[in-house]
């Protein structure tokens, strides 16, 4: 009980407190009903010496059963009580999992809300799959296999208390032995089954896991995988994962059923032990009379006590997805707080800000080296500046730092004079993304640029002008249902070069004040790269576009270039004076058929 306990109170409390109030309604309600359970239990309690033949059956306000002839008026009356709360209770489960359906949803919204909100290196840290299945499957195990189940346990404690009442009533002593020896049954259940079903379930979410972290991944590499003729490598290993979450699934069903067994076997041993106390106590009728009290009472409670069993071993078995999402919540919504209350946000005036990075330093978490140290940048508003240098050099990292996705270890961020963290949402709803490698979701080709999953909220008008930007409304025109056209799965209807201009749209659709692009136009021909170059050329002024490029033709006429190495800002200047000042930049610009000035300038700004 104190398990269930402990994983049920923290789940309640990421509900909100209506749905608290209607968990709380609904166990009483089910408590409730185990009172009609109560009234027809004793009133077959009371009629049993009649019904045994014995003629001392004084009932209160309807006296001697036996000689009066009410007892088949009040068998009947029992029946229909019976059959009274087995309909109330369907009526109950009827309406409660309809609402446990929403209890569902809200716990999976604040679990996504959660996720979205936590910073962006913890999000690093954690394996996309993993997040789906916690966010889909997590929950629903556990609605079903925590809450819902834990719910009833009211209603059969109101049995237990109601059965156990009756006893006492009818024969204190036959209770007490009843009392002990189904507590030792219970003892032997809870001591050896639940265990191992806490255990099982540990193992089902981590090989479930896996299992969907090797699909997920191996979808994503799928021509690789062909090509090199891993298919049966990752087969095998799918096969060993989904064996053992197979496994651990299978073990959880047998451990559920184990109890109903060990029940159904100590009811039989019930007749002989309580039998023999009958007997000891009052002879033959002494014995008769307790195995016909213990079977009333077996008949209420061994179901009882096996549905509390699978309560318990449901919720052992769910216990480590519930906690992980309670965990996933908290630390979510932490952070949220944190967020709320020591970063008041406040908008940014109109006009376009400078951005500029004082003394900035950022590390990973548990990288040995920072990523970024030493970093003095000033980035006017309106102008176009590029970030240059050797992979690893630390642009991307330079790139999630302007886009406030991280923060720095040391120094600050500022945009329009202010710390980034104060004006975060007004910063970000003004730039516009084009990253390496362009995710598309399976919708059509409108959809992907406004970045909308519903239709309703696609403006067809913009998606065509930020697909002319992008030098692909041509390409977009003339294929069959235009801007409807599907672009497939992850955008397998499209060549590279096309998502990345699909891309490119995508960013311009919300007229962005910043243009980020981080080696954005890598897959487009050098034709097309010219196009786009110019495209976002005309925005200068208006638009502050950053770019990360290996191709120096694309950031030829940049008003700054930023030449990285090694985590730092090495050189800054126009494309001239960084070739000059940086032979290695100088070198890259010769192979690209960009030429060398004849003044050196080593300038840093
Ligand atoms: N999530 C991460 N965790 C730990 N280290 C990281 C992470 N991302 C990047 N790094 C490290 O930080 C350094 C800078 O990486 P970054 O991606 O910023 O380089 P880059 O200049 O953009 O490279 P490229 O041109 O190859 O994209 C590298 O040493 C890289 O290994």
């Amino acid at each position: 009980m104190k398990s269930i306990l402990d994983v049920l109170v923290p789940l309640l409390r990421t509900l909100p407190a209506g749905s608290r109030r209607f968990l709380t309604g609904y166990g009483t309600a089910s408590a409730a009903l185990a009172l009609l359970d109560v009234v027809a239990l004793g009133l077959i309690a009371a009629l049993l010496p009649a019904l045994v033949g014995s003629s001392d059956a004084e009932l209160p306000l309807v006296g001697n059963v036996a000689e009066n002839g009410m007892a088949l008026p009040i068998l009947t009356f029992i029946c229909l009580l019976i059959v009274l709360k087995g309909i109330l209770a369907v009526l109950l489960l009827r309406f409660a999992t309809k609402r446990f359906a929403r209890h569902e949803v809200a716990i999976g919204d604040r679990l996504f809300a959660a996720y979205l909100a936590s910073p962006w290196e913890k999000r690093l840290g954690r394996n996309s799959a993993e997040i789906v299945r916690s966010v889909d499957v997590g929950v629903g195990i556990t609605v079903s296999g925590v809450l819902m189940p834990a719910m009833s346990l009211f209603g059969e404690l109101g049995t237990l208390a109601a059965v156990v009442v009756v006893l006492f009533v009818a024969q204190p002593l036959i209770a007490v032995v009843t009392m002990i020896y189904l507590g030792l049954v219970a003892l032997l259940l809870a001591k050896v089954v639940s265990p191992r079903a806490v255990a099982i379930g540990r193992e089902n979410r981590e090989w479930s896991n896996r299992t969907a972290k090797t699909l997920y991944e191996a979808l994503g590499a799928l021509k690789e995988i062909t090509l090199a003729g891993r298919g049966p490598e990752v087969q095998e290993q799918v096969h060993g994962t989904r064996t053992k979450s197979s496994i651990a699934r299978a073990g959880a069903i047998q451990i559920s059923q184990i109890p109903r067994y060990v029940l159904e076997t100590a009811l039989v041993l019930g007749f002989a032990l309580l039998g023999g106390v009958g007997y000891l106590t009052g002879g033959p009728a002494g014995a008769v009379s307790a195995v016909g009290l213990f079977a009333v009472a077996g008949f209420r409670l061994i179901p009882s006590l096996t549905r509390m069993q699978a309560v318990q071993s449901s919720v052992n078995t769910s216990a480590s997805f519930a906690r992980q999402i309670v965990e996933d919540i908290h630390e979510g919504e932490a952070e949220m707080s944190r967020q709320r209350d020591e970063r008041p946000q406040h908008e940014l005036p109109d006009n376009a800000a400078d951005i500029e990075l004082r003394d900035v330093a950022f590390s990973y978490p548990a990288a040995a080296a920072p990523a970024l140290h030493n970093v003095n940048v000033r980035i006017p508003a309106g102008s176009h500046v590029a970030f240059v240098g050797a992979s690893g050099a630390g642009k991307s990292t330079m790139v999630d730092l302007l886009l406030g996705l991280l923060e720095p270890s040391h120094g600050h961020v500022l945009v329009g004079g202010e710390p980034m963290e104060f004006v975060l949402d007004s910063w970000r709803r003004r730039i516009g993304y084009v990253p390496q490698e362009v995710s598309l979701f399976d919708a059509s080709i409108a959809q992907n640029v406004a970045l909308a999953w519903d239709t309703a909220r696609v403006d067809p008008e913009r998606v065509t002008i930020a697909l002319r930007r992008a030098q692909l409304l041509d390409t977009v025109m003339q294929r069959d249902g235009g801007l409807d056209a599907l672009v497939g799965e992850r955008g397998m209807a499209l060549s590279g070069g096309q998502r990345q201009r699909l891309g490119i749209a995508r960013a311009l659709y919300d007229n962005p004040r910043v243009l980020v692009m981080d080696e954005a136009t890598s897959a487009l021909d050098t034709a097309t790269e010219a196009a786009v170059t110019t495209a976002i050329r005309q925005l200068h002024g208006d638009v502050t576009v950053i770019t990360v490029a290996h191709r120096l033709a694309t950031i030829r006429d940049a008003d700054i270039v930023f030449f990285m190495r090694g985590g730092t800002v090495a050189a800054a200047g126009t494309f001239d004076e960084v070739v000059a000042s940086v032979p290695d930049f100088a070198e890259q610009a010769a192979l690209a058929g960009l030429g060398k000035t004849e003044n050196p300038v080593d300038e840093r700004r």
